[in-house]
């Protein structure tokens, strides 16, 4: 790979410090496990399984091959089509389709403010090669702003905050970049109780000399596998083996391992196709969630439906919150089965632009 290939960050600066205790939390990726039938399609059921921390050793090393290798998992010549399953899935029963359940969101926001969050890679734009090069659709843009005009909403996102800020260019949103950690809201929200003033907070200010550091020293490290790239998120670091030979995944996980094990203070995760390098803050998807209701001066309020909508593991972090506080609903966005702590599901982008459409519509027609 050339350097070429590395995709360099075009983050600023930081802006103010939030310090958090750090936590050592094991690593868990998605195996997958038995298949089952969703809507006529096959699907492959995941089960987290966990795995230990920046260990380098060969059994290690072919566990952490195993979960890159089933981290977006797709449909395979050895999967059987749509007529040769049988029977109603028991996971679409237990996360039903978002599109299809319409009524029952709607009747459960009745009296409620709808916040929506919405995750980007997977979620907004459809996953493609070059991280790049993942655009939100003309359509999916103006559903978005459509949906900011009825409800508050937030674009939670793994990627660097500026970055998914230029994908989307919608002002009137606030966006959490870097998995939650770094969050900016509109210069002026009606419903936010900060009022007018802007709202700012990083969750991990610290860390960012320690992952500007990683980030030269994997470009370094991973130069010479080809289609491996690094990306800056400010806050933590994405490595891409979605263009990386099946064969080099294992020394690609190595790598990495090797230049993040001097480094007890960062952790090691994985979303689709993707290592992600993040610092060990208490601080998630979650958090950030959870931040942004009381910033909107919803903190405890009975008065509020937050609906997350989001396709990847570190999207389960707001699924589980929302879960754990019987407030709200999670929609996973997937085509296969996944643990999930989401309640609802849909199948791709196409199938949230229809959503955000459909709330639209409804909020319209009660005006
Ligand atoms: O939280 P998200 O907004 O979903 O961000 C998670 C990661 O998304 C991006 O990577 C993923 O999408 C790429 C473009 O489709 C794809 O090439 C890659 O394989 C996926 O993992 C983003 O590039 C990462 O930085 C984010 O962490």
């Amino acid at each position: 790979m050339t350097k070429q290939n590395v995709v360099v960050s075009d983050c600023t600066s930081p802006i103010g410090k939030v310090r958090l205790a750090a936590s050592n939390s094991g690593l868990f990726s998605p195996i997958p496990e038995t298949l089952a039938s969703l809507d006529g399609r096959l699907i492959a059921i995941s089960k987290k399984k966990p795995i230990k921390r920046l260990e380098t050793g060969g059994a290690r090393v072919n566990a952490w091959v195993d979960s890159m290798r089933d981290s977006s998992p797709t449909r395979t010549k050895s999967t059987p089509s749509l007529p040769e399953r049988e029977g109603k899935s028991s996971w679409i029963l237990r996360h039903p389709s978002a599109l299809e359940n319409f009524e029952q969101i709607i009747s459960a926001s009745k009296g409620k403010q709808i916040v929506m969050f919405l995750d980007y890679d997977g979620t907004l734009s459809p996953i493609v090669e070059d991280p790049d090069q993942a655009f939100m659709s003309m359509e999916m843009r103006e559903a978005v702003r459509d949906v900011a005009r009825y409800f508050p909403t937030a674009i939670v996102s793994g990627r660097c905050r500026d970055k998914v800020y230029n994908f989307v260019r919608l002002e009137e949103l606030f966006y959490a970049g870097s998995h939650g950690m770094d969050i900016k809201g509109p210069s002026k929200h009606p419903k936010s109780d900060k009022g007018n003033q802007e709202l700012i907070f990083e969750a991990a200010s610290e860390f960012l000399t320690m992952i500007d550091e990683v980030y030269k020293a994997l470009i370094n490290e991973i130069s010479s596998i080809p289609g491996a790239k690094v990306e800056n998120n400010k806050f933590c670091l994405a490595v891409h083996f979605r263009c990386v030979d099946e064969k080099r995944w294992a020394a690609l996980a190595k790598q990495v391992r090797v230049v993040i094990s001097v480094y007890p203070k960062l952790k090691l995760t994985q979303g689709r196709k993707v290592l992600e390098i993040r610092p060990t803050v208490k601080w998630d998807k979650g958090k950030a969630l959870e931040f942004l209701l009381e910033s909107l001066g919803y903190a405890n309020s009975n008065d509020v439906l937050p609906i997350y909508i989001g396709d990847d593991q570190t999207d389960e972090d707001a699924f589980k919150v929302l879960r754990h506080n019987g407030k709200g609903f999670g929609i996973l966005v997937s085509r296969v089965a996944k643990e999930t702590n989401a309640s609802y599901s849909l199948q791709e982008p196409s199938e949230v632009k229809e959503f955000l459409r459909l709330l639209v519509e409804h909020e319209r027609g009660l005006q």
